[in-house]
């Protein structure tokens, strides 16, 4: 099994963009793999917004007037396990950090889609964990929640980042919650069983879509 190949130069051509979401922990780099592996190109949100909070950035300025100077770490560099413990348990900050980050990766996002469309690519995947929440499904032609119950979310979010109870909670109640994603996107992957039932669940997607033979 494998993707289409990109058109060629010139060819008139629309790439079919993905939008693929979540919440918290739900497996969205898990199924960010599946289509990585498949040669098709993913646009990680959560990558880009590091990016744009490096030292020299003007978001990481931003950040620091809005957070003070206790933000930053002995390497110059946001603190984010820091950051994190603030705006998980404190909306208006939260609020605030995302005024900040928000329009920045909107923009690089936009022109990264724009390369890989230039480049002729057949399908692209913006992984967004707040695509619901930012407003930001317009982006995408199709859109995608992994969803798990709130059980095993919960479960794997304090398994993979070491968190309390609380903590976890904190993070999955800063978000919407996933069954009404669910509801949102076009199509839903149920992640609470094994990987390979959910890249069954992809293929079957894309195939649907004719991305995959
Ligand atoms: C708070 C920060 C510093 C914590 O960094 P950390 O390295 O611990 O986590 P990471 O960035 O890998 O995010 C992990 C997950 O947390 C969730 N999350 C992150 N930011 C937010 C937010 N503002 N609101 C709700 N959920 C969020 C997402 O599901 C994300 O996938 C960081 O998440 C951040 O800068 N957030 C603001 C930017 C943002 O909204 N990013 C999400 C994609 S645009
Ligand atoms: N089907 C599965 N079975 C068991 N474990 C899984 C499954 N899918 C994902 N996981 C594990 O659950 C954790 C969360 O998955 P992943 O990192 O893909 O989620 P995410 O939605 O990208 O999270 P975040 O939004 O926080 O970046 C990881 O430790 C991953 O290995």
């Amino acid at each position: 099994m494998s993707s289409l190949p990109a058109a060629k130069k010139g060819e008139c051509f629309m790439s079919l963009v993905i939008g693929l979401t979540g919440g918290i922990a739900s497996g969205k780099s898990t199924v960010a793999k599946m289509f990585t592996a498949l040669d098709i190109p993913v646009i990680d949100a959560d990558v880009i917004a590091r990016e744009v909070v490096e030292p020299g950035e003007a978001s990481y300025k931003k950040i620091i007037e809005v957070f003070g100077k206790d933000i930053v770490g002995a390497d110059g560099s946001i603190d984010r396990p820091k950051l994190g413990s603030i705006i998980f348990s404190n909306e208006e900050k939260r609020e605030q950090l995302n005024q900040i980050v928000h329009p920045a990766v909107r923009q690089r996002m936009l022109a990264k889609k724009e390369t890989y469309t230039e480049q002729g690519e057949k399908c692209i995947v913006l992984d967004i964990p707040l695509l619901f929440e930012g407003k930001l499904a317009s982006l995408a032609d199709k859109t995608v929640v992994v969803f798990v119950d709130e059980a095993t979310q919960l479960e794997r979010l304090m398994e993979r980042n070491q968190l309390r109870e609380q903590e976890a909670m904190d993070r999955i109640k800063s978000q919407m919650p996933l069954a009404e994603k669910a509801k949102l996107a076009d199509e839903v992957i149920d992640n609470n069983h094994s990987v390979e039932e959910s890249k069954k669940q992809l293929f079957d997607l894309l195939k649907k879509w004719e991305v995959m033979e």
